[in-house]
This record gives C-alpha cells, structure tokens and sequence, in this order.
C-alpha cells in the first residue's frame, strides 16, 4: 500500500472534461477551497484518447489528485448510433487518466461511470453487487462496457497496487452546462428545449420519444459535484458507490413537470416507434447515506433553477449543443 493515500491538503486537482456538465459542476464547487489547486486542460491542450499526451501533461503538471469527468456522453438515441465511438473512446480515455494516473504517482483518482454499468433487467433499486449479473441493456451496452472497464481497471490498481483509485456510478444527471443537442442529448435536456420552443411556437403538442412509461431517476450536476468530493474525502471508500436520489419517476411524468416549469399548456403525445430503453432505472444510496451523503435538491426546485440556467445560457452565448 501507499504509505498516504488519503486525499492530499493543498493538492493539485486535476478534473479532466472540465468543459462538460459534469467537469464544470466539479470546478464550481472546488471554487473557492483554498486547499484546492485546480488543474484543467481542454481537449486542444490535451487529447485524453492520444495515452503518450495525457502521460505527458500528467509529467509536466504533477496532480496530486484526478477526477475523471471527461467522456464520450449522450442519450439513448446517440448511444445506439455511435456504439463504436461510445466504446473506444471511452475506454481509451478510462485507461490513459487512470494508467498515466499510476506511472505518473497521483495519489487519489476518482473515475465517474454510470448506473447503466448495471444489467437491464436487475433488481430495483440497483444494488452495487449487481455489476455483471446479467445482461446489459442494449441501446448503452458499448458505454456501459468501457464504462465497466474504467471501473474494473481502477478496482484491479488499488487491489494490485495499493493506490487509491475508485469510482462514482452516477444516475442520470441534468443542471446548467448540458448538452441541449435535439437528437443527442439525454431525455431531461432534450424535453426542457422541446417544451420551450413549443411555447414560444405557439405550437399545440409536443411529441416524447417512446411510451412514455419508462422509469428514469434524476440528480442534479451541483449535488453530484458535492458527492466527488465527498467521496474523494473518505479514508476508505467502496471501489464504486451510486450516486443518486433513490427516487424515480416515469418520463411521461417528467414531461409533465417539465411543461408545468416552461409553461406549455398543450397536449403532450408519445412516440412508441421511438426507444424506451431500460425499462427502469433507480439506484440503492443506502451506501452512500452511510458515508454520510444525502443529495440536497429535489427534482421540483432543480427543474426550476436548470430552465432559468437554460433561458441563461440560450441568451449569452447560445446553447451548448454537441
Ligand atoms: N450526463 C449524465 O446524465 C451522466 C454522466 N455521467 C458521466 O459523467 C461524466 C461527465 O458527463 P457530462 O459532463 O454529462 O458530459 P459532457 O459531454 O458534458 O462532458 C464531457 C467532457 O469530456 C470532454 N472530452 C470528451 N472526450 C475528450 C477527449 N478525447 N479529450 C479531452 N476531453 C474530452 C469533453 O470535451 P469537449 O468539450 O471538447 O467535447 C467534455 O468537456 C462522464 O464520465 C459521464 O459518463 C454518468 C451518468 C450520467
Ligand atoms: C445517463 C444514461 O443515459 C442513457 O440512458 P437513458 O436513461 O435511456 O437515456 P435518455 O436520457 O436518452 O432517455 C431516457 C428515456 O427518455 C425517453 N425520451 C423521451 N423523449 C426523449 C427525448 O426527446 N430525448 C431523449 N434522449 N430521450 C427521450 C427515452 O426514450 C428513454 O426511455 C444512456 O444511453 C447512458 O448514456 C446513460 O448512462
């Protein structure tokens, strides 16, 4: 074992995909720590699936600690057009941060996964013993296995090495920064930007991909900024741990309190010829709780303050739309 490998004071930070919701949210709340040094490197600076790059900028930088919240991302639609990208970029930037995070003595490393690591049809709440007992959903299965991979390689260099090397399996996640893509994007964004121009279109209904019966759990990018770093607190942390709310929703029903939130007043129609995915999808955070973390916003509060960050961000500098 490494003699420390708790999380360093004073440390140097380096959250790669800064630029992203997620990355973003992280820098946000490390802010204004004055324990914190923060690191950042865009993809011009550095390309985290080019390994002799982010082996390099790792030597040049010295980070004491990495968060990983850089990744190929999107919702169902992207995930089963680009099953090819999702996988190997993925992987490849899963195992340089971490392989360069080893060579190069980072002490603490943090790598961000996702709950559809979890097989499509595994008991609600997810559980996270139920990694790799049964099939995975198809329309993520290339993200969930580069996705199993960063975690497993993280799992195997604490076991084999000692270092402090784990991971966060978030649940869906929305707030200020996200990809507001029409076809690309995941289901929250995508509805507060569909309902929107419907609003201002004047237009009668808005049309929700598939039937609208599929269950989703959402949590708000600031409150899983807080658990990061909560988690890269703990002296012993789990090799992986849920982040959520441990409440869900339908989307239809999610539809519905989107609308109320934009004030659309028409008809909301579904889509069956569209995909449902997963048919549910709620995470277990009784081991979170038990490290002393709860998430502070509720979906009501975060619908409202994420449609005034998207009036924001549509007004200022356009949305962000990759
Ligand atoms: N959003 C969600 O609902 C969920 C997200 N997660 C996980 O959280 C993490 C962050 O997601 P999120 O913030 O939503 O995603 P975003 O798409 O908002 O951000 C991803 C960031 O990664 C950067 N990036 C991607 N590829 C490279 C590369 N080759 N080199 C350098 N930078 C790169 C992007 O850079 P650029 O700006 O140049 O494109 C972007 O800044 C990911 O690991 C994701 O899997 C987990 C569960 C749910
Ligand atoms: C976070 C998670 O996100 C992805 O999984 P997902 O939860 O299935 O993704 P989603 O947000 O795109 O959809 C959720 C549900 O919502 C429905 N839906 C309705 N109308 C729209 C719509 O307009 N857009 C989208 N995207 N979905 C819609 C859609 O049909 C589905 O039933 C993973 O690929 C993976 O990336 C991952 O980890």
């Amino acid at each position: 074992m490494n003699a420390d490998t708790s999380a360093p004071s004073n440390q140097r930070l380096f959250v790669a995909g800064h630029r992203g919701m997620v990355g973003d949210a992280i820098c946000r709340r490390v802010a204004n720590d004055p324990s914190i040094e923060l690191l950042t490197a865009g993809r011009d600076v550095v390309d985290l699936c080019d390994a002799e790059a982010v082996d390099q900028y790792y030597a040049d930088n010295r980070p004491d600690a990495v968060v990983v919240a850089a990744a190929k991302v999107g919702g169902i639609y992207a995930n089963s057009q680009y099953p090819v990208e999702f996988l190997s970029q993925n992987m490849k930037i899963a195992m340089n941060c971490v392989e360069a995070a080893y060579k190069q003595g980072v002490r603490r490393l943090l790598f961000l996964g996702s709950t559809c690591i979890y097989p499509r049809d595994a008991p609600q709440p997810l559980v996270e013993s139920a990694l790799l007992s049964g099939p995975l959903e198809s329309t993520n299965e290339a993200y969930a296995i580069a996705k199993i991979a960063g975690l497993k390689l993280c799992q195997f260099y604490r076991q084999q090495y000692g270092v402090m090397f784990h991971s966060a399996m978030p649940t869906n996640l929305y707030g200020p920064g996200d990809n507001y893509h029409p076809e690309n994007s995941h289901v929250l964004p995508a509805l507060l930007r569909r309902f929107h121009e419907a609003k201002e279109e004047q237009r009668d209904s808005v049309t929700i991909w598939g039937s609208g019966s599929p269950r989703r759990e959402f949590l708000h990018v600031d409150d899983l900024a807080d658990a990061v770093m909560h988690l890269m607190s703990a002296s012993h942390p789990p090799d992986w741990v849920n982040v959520g709310t441990g409440e869900d929703l339908t989307i239809l029903e999610l539809a519905k309190k989107i609308a109320a939130v934009v004030g659309f007043e028409g008809e909301i129609k579904t889509d069956p010829s569209k995909p449902d995915g997963t048919p549910r999808k709620v995470t277990d955070v009784s081991r979170l709780h038990e490290m002393g973390w709860r998430h502070e916003i509720d979906l009501d509060r975060g619908l409202k303050q994420t449609y005034a960050s998207f009036l924001k961000e549509e007004a200022e500098s356009g949305l962000r739309q990759a």
